[in-house]
C-alpha cells in the first residue's frame, strides 16, 4: 500500500526526529536523496547546468545541499535566490565551498541549463507561484531542460491536490519521508511528474490520510473461486439500468460485471432484448428487482432515465437488504434519507458533475478539491462514495483513510466507461467486498484495464470491459 500523511502530521513526525539527531541531519539526508536522483536524471553529472530555484525556507536549504553534492561532482551550480535576504544560510555557505555560485543574471542562466532544482516552496507553501517565480517557470519552460520539484512542485496544495494559481510542472518529484496528498490527487499530481519517495526515517503514525492500493494489495483482495464454490457463493449481482432511451447503458453494466467475478449477472428492466442478444448469459427478468430472485448485490442507475418506471426500480432496489451500488440516474433520483437510512452497505458512484448535484456546489468547486467533496459526500449521505474523475477517490462512511486510485488513463473518458465500471465494482460487491474495498478495486482494474485496451490510442467503453480479464490476470501475475 502506497501512503500519504498530511503537513501537520510531517510536520509532528520532523519534530519528533530531529530532536533525536544531530543539527541539520534531516536535511543532509533529504539531499543526499535529491542529489542522487538528480545524477541518475542527468545520467553524468560532470560539465552539467543546473540551476536552483531557491526560496526562502528549507525548501530551499534541500536545493542548495542537494546542489553542493552535484558541483562537488562536477556539475556547474547556479542558485538563484528568490528572497535573497531569507535564503538557507547554511546551505548556501556549503554550495559556494562546492564551487558553487549565486546567479547574477537568472534567465541567462536558466537558458542554458540542463536541470532546473525547484526548491522555491516545499510544505510551507499557501497558494500559488508568486509573480517573480511563475515568470522564472516561463524562462524554464523555454529553456525545456529538466525540472525536478524539491518535495512538491511548489504552487500546488500539499494536503489537498488543488491548484490554486501558477504551479510548477515538474518531469520529477522527489519527496521526503512520505507522499502528500497533493502528490497523488490531480490537479496537482498531473504537476508533480514521476515521484520518488525517499526515505528519511520518520516515524508517522499508523492510519494515513490517503492510501493507493498496489499490485499485490489488488491481488489479495481479488475474489477467487475455490474447490466448492458454485454460482451463489461467488455471488450473483443484480443490474438495474438501461432504459428505452438508453439501452446500451444496460448492456455496458452487465458486460463490465460479467467479467468481474461475478457467479451470475440478473439483468431487470427495459433493455433485456439487447442485454440477452449480446450476452446470453446473463438472466432477465421483467418485473421489479426484488421478484428478481437470489442477488448478493445490485447495481442502480447507468442509463436508468427519470420516468415512473425508473423511481420504482430505484427504490425497490433501495429497499433491498443487501449491499447496493448507486451510479448516474440513481444518483439524481435517490433520496438522501432513503440512502441514509439504509443498513445495509451502500456504494455511490459520482462524477464530479453528479457530486456537485449532490452536494449543492458548483461542479468546479468538486474538481479543484476532490478530497474534500469526497468526504463530505460519505459523511454526509453515510455511504462509500467513489469519485470518478482524473483521480479517482473513495472514502467510507465511517472517514479514516481515503483511497486513491493509481491506474488512471484519460483514454478513459469516453461515454460509457463509466457504466462498465458500475458493473465491475458491481460484482466485487456481490462477491464480498467491502464498498470501499469493492470500489478501490473496481477502479484499479478499470483503469488498468483502460490502459490495456488502450496501448496509447482510443478505445470504447465494450473495448474496456472486454480487457478486465487481462486486468485481472495482470494483477495475479
Ligand atoms: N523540517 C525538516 O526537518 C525537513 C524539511 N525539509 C524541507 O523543508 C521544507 C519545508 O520547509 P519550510 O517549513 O521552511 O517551508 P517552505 O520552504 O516550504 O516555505 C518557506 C516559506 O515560503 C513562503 N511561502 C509560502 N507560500 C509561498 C509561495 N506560494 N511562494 C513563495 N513563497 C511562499 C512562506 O513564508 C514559507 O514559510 C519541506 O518541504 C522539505 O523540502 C527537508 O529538508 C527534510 C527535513
Ligand atoms: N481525465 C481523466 N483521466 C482518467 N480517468 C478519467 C478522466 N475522466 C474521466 N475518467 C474516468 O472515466 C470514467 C467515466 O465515467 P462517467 O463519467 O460515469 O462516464 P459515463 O457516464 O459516460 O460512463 C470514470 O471511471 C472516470 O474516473
Ligand atoms: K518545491
Amino acid at each position: 500500500m502506497r501512503t500519504a500523511f498530511g503537513v501537520e502530521t510531517v510536520r509532528t513526525a520532523e519534530r519528533e526526529l530531529m530532536a533525536r539527531l544531530p543539527e541539520g541531519a534531516l536535511m543532509q539526508r533529504a539531499a543526499a536523496g535529491l542529489a542522487a536522483a538528480c545524477a541518475e536524471l542527468l545520467g553524468r553529472v560532470y560539465g552539467k547546468r543546473v540551476v536552483l530555484l531557491v526560496g526562502g525556507g528549507d525548501n530551499g536549504g534541500d536545493a542548495l545541499y542537494a546542489g553542493a553534492r552535484l558541483a562537488r561532482r562536477g556539475a556547474g551550480v547556479t542558485a538563484v535566490l528568490l528572497a535573497p535576504e531569507r535564503a538557507h544560510e547554511g546551505g548556501l555557505k556549503a554550495l559556494r565551498a562546492a564551487g558553487g555560485r549565486v546567479s547574477a543574471a537568472a534567465e541567462r542562466d536558466i537558458a542554458g541549463a540542463d536541470l532546473v532544482l525547484d526548491g522555491i516552496v516545499g510544505i510551507g507553501g499557501k497558494g500559488g507561484l508568486r509573480p517573480a517565480a511563475a515568470q522564472l517557470m516561463g524562462a524554464v519552460r523555454e529553456s525545456g531542460a529538466l525540472v525536478v520539484a524539491v518535495d512538491l512542485p511548489s504552487g500546488v496544495e500539499a494536503d489537498t491536490g488543488e491548484v490554486l494559481g501558477d504551479a510548477v510542472r515538474a518531469d520529477a518529484t522527489v519527496t521526503f519521508g512520505t507522499y502528500k496528498p497533493g502528490l497523488l490527487i490531480d490537479p496537482a499530481r498531473e504537476r508533480a511528474g514521476a515521484v520518488r519517495l525517499i526515505d528519511i526515517g520518520l516515524g508517522l503514525p499508523a492510519v494515513p490520510e490517503l492510501e493507493a492500493l498496489q499490485y499485490a494489495d489488488v491481488a489479495a483482495l481479488l475474489p477467487v473461486p475455490g474447490a466448492s464454490s458454485d454460482k451463489y457463493r461467488r455471488g450473483v449481482v443484480g443490474i438495474a439500468a438501461g432504459s428505452a432511451r438508453y439501452p446500451g447503458a444496460a448492456v455496458l453494466a452487465v458486460a463490465g460485471a460479467l467479467r468481474s467475478g461475478a457467479g451470475a449477472v440478473r439483468y431487470v428492466g427495459p433493455a433485456a432484448d439487447a442485454v440477452i442478444a449480446r450476452f446470453p448469459e446473463a438472466l432477465v427478468h421483467a418485473g421489479p428487482p426484488s421478484r428478481a430472485g437470489r442477488v448478493q448485490a445490485w447495481v442502480v442507475g447507468p442509463g436508468l432515465g427519470d420516468d415512473a418506471h425508473g423511481r420504482e426500480q430505484l427504490r425497490d432496489v433501495l429497499a433491498a437488504d443487501v449491499p447496493v451500488l448507486v451510479d448516474a440516474d440513481g444518483l439524481r433520483l435517490a433520496d438522501p434519507e432513503v440512502v441514509r437510512a439504509r443498513t445495509a452497505p451502500t456504494l455511490l458512484t459520482p462524477h464530479a458533475g453528479e457530486a456537485a448535484a449532490l452536494l449543492g456546489v458548483e461542479r468546479s468547486e468538486v474538481e479543484a478539491g476532490r478530497l474534500a467533496a469526497v468526504r463530505r459526500l460519505a459523511a454526509e449521505y453515510r455511504a462509500a462514495v467513489l469519485l470518478k474523475g482524473a483521480t479517482t477517490l473513495v472514502a467510507g462512511p465511517e472517514g479514516g483513510p481515503v483511497r486513491v486510485n493509481p491506474t488512471g488513463t484519460s483514454w478513459l473518458a469516453t461515454a460509457g466507461s463509466g457504466d462498465v465500471l458500475a458493473g465491475l465494482a458491481g460484482a466485487l460487491l456481490a462477491a464480498g467486498l467491502t464498498a470501499v474495498d469493492a470500489g478501490s478495486v473496481g477502479a484499479y482494474l478499470h483503469g488498468l484495464a483502460a490502459r490495456l485496451a488502450a496501448q496509447g490510442a482510443p478505445v470504447g467503453a465494450q473495448d474496456v470491459a472486454a480487457a478486465i480479464p487481462a486486468a485481472w490476470r495482470d494483477v495475479r501475475g
